[in-house]
């Protein structure tokens, strides 16, 4: 069953005096119930403005976000409809979603309570996620941050969404807390039958756990595959050059050449293919006229 399905969707920042920056440029994506979709791309490509408009926390311009066969745009899901259809979000770093002054047992049992759940404890849910149940009675500055993204995801979960976003939850964290954090969320998400929306410029704890990887560059969404097809055969130029960007596990990986240089300004971008000035095989085509999105975004995969 789809659970989120993300249409043609056009997000705008506007600040007074400065031009307009379209954040998200047209872009589409599905999350079915029970699966992980890995939404990667760098700094500043639109990961972050496309989940928090998915939320309502970004307003829509363009396009349509349906959640649970309902279609929630113009608005995104309102604060209301997201506990009504269960939408969760957690953050990079975890005090975006904990009361610092609160104990971290009465934030969990907020979301037991929105969920209507009173057969689970918030020490129920504390050892889920691997931390002693005693830790109910402590404050959020008592622990060290993969503890603290932990409890994040106990509260999420807590109260029992369908979908659950994690928005960069891990780059924060110690490496060797990363896959572990990361490999949990999945599995908690999974077991309980929800879908997971993984944002992340980690590709090799994307690749650990996402069913499908979705990769967008400046706005869109240039290429989506079950990850190990991705993986196998890249095709997008960009999503090739990300995959040759990873650290090999010696620290010999350097960035290819191709990737030299930053993502241009979103309130300018490219004619054309916007990845085109990157791109080790442009060709003509690229520079004057947009390839179409299905499944990749590219001029080498189209009939011209
Ligand atoms: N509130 C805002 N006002 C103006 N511009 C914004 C705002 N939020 C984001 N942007 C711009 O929109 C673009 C996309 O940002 P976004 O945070 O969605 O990207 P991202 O891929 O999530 O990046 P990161 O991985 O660094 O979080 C960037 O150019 C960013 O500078």
């Amino acid at each position: 069953m789809t659970l989120l399905s993300v249409n043609d969707l056009v997000v705008e920042h506007r600040t007074p005096g400065r031009p307009v920056v379209r954040a998200v440029a047209g872009a589409g994506l599905t999350v079915e119930a029970g699966e992980v979709v890995g939404l990667v791309g760098e700094s500043g490509c639109g990961k972050s403005t496309l989940a928090r408009a998915v939320c309502g926390l970004a307003p829509v311009t363009e396009g349509t976000i349906s959640f649970d066969g309902r279609t929630v745009t113009p608005l995104g899901l309102r604060r209301r409809d997201r506990s009504l259809t269960g939408i969760q979000m957690v953050f990079q770093d975890p005090y975006s979603s904990l009361n610092p002054r609160r104990r971290v047992g009465a934030q969990i049992a907020d979301g037991l309570r929105a969920a209507g759940d009173t057969t689970t404890t918030p020490t129920d849910m504390l050892e889920r996620v691997g931390l002693p149940g005693d830790f109910a009675g402590r404050h959020p500055h008592e622990f060290s941050g993969g503890q603290r993204q932990r409890i994040a995801i106990a509260r999420a979960l807590a109260a029992r969404p369908s979908l659950l976003i994690g928005d960069e939850p891990i780059s924060a964290l110690d490496a060797s807390a990363q896959a572990q954090v990361a490999t949990l969320m999945r599995d908690l998400a999974v077991s309980a039958g929800a879908g997971l929306l993984f944002i992340s410029h980690d590709l090799s704890v994307v690749r650990l756990i996402a069913d499908r990887i979705a990769v967008m560059y400046l706005g869109k969404i240039v290429e989506v595959g079950r990850t190990a097809e991705v993986w196998r055969d890249p095709r997008h130029p960009y999503t090739r050059a990300l995959l040759g960007a990873i650290p090999a596990p010696d620290g010999a990986g350097v960035l290819p050449a191709e990737l030299a240089g930053d993502v241009p300004d979103p309130a300018d971008p490219p004619s054309g293919c916007r990845f085109h000035p990157r791109c080790p095989v442009a060709m003509d085509v690229c520079r004057e006229r947009e390839p179409a999105f299905g499944p990749v975004a590219c001029w080498l995969h189209e009939p011209r």
